[in-house]
């Protein structure tokens, strides 16, 4: 379980996280969604231990995110980055097993690159896409092939920023599919940031809502249009008038 208790984070004068609190259980698929410049990506980087909070604390399965041994730490997680991130410079299937290539228990060259090519079948991409580069590839199959890297380790918790990013909406729409299925399938606990009210339906279970430094409101996706709640409406229906000014 991940465990966020009155999580601060200011950068200088900016208070960023005034507060937030958040359980999610294992095996469970959040999405936090929240405006531009709320700090969704600020949160994952304290749950990765990237930054550390001012006050507040974060345990991911008891453990506290920014303590102990990192590489171990970091082992847990596997993330798929908006735009993909890819390396350009690297054929697909070294991209999909770079870190099964480096470190204590590194894999042999071939047995990584099985690896791969069987992460890149589940993702729906065929063998031979394993020695094509990056730049080769539509926005699409990139995030499928950032996906097979996301998954390539067995973690226990996947990242997914802004998953659709970029992407039409029939891409998006098969991606977010992707996702929900693969997450199911490993039993993976699983947190996504989006905007994009399309992922959070078909991803989520769970859903946080984030503005003002603190979580405005959270419960299961079905309660979503019924919430009541003024901030979640707003961003749902994307109105100008509302709780969250339109000027940020
Ligand atoms: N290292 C940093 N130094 C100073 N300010 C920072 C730093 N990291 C983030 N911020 C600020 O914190 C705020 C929240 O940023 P964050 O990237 O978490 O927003 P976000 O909710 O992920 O936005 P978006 O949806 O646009 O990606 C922003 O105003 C940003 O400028």
């Amino acid at each position: 379980m991940i465990d966020i208790k009155g999580v601060h984070k200011s950068f200088g004068a900016h208070h960023v996280l005034q507060g937030v609190n958040m359980k999610i259980a294992k095996g469970e698929s959040m999405v936090i969604i929240g405006g531009s410049g709320t700090g969704k990506s600020v949160l994952l980087k304290c749950i990765l231990g990237l930054e550390t909070p001012d006050a507040g604390s974060i345990l991911v399965y008891g453990q506290e995110a920014d303590q102990g041994d990192r590489d171990a730490f970091l082992a847990r997680f596997g993330m798929l980055f908006q735009g993909a991130a890819l390396f350009d410079s690297l054929p697909v299937w070294q991209n999909v097993a770079f870190r099964l290539l480096r470190g204590a228990g590194k894999l042999s060259k071939t047995d990584a690159r099985d690896l791969a090519v069987e992460k890149l079948r589940r993702v729906g991409l065929r063998a031979d896409v394993a020695d094509k580069f990056p730049a080769e590839l539509s926005g699409g199959m990139q995030k499928r092939v950032g996906l097979a890297r996301a998954i390539a380790a067995d973690p226990e918790i996947i990242f997914f920023d802004e998953p659709t990013t970029g992407l039409d909406p029939i891409m998006s729409g098969v991606i977010n599919e992707l996702i929900r299925e693969i997450v199911v399938e490993m039993g993976a606990t699983a947190m996504t940031i989006t905007h994009d009210m399309s992922s959070v339906r078909a991803i989520a279970d769970k859903v946080a809502m984030l503005h003002d430094g603190a979580v405005q409101w959270s419960g299961p996706i079905a309660k979503l249009e019924t919430s009541g709640n003024p901030y979640l409406d707003q961003f749902l229906h994307g109105r100008a008038e509302g709780p969250i000014e339109a000027v940020r």
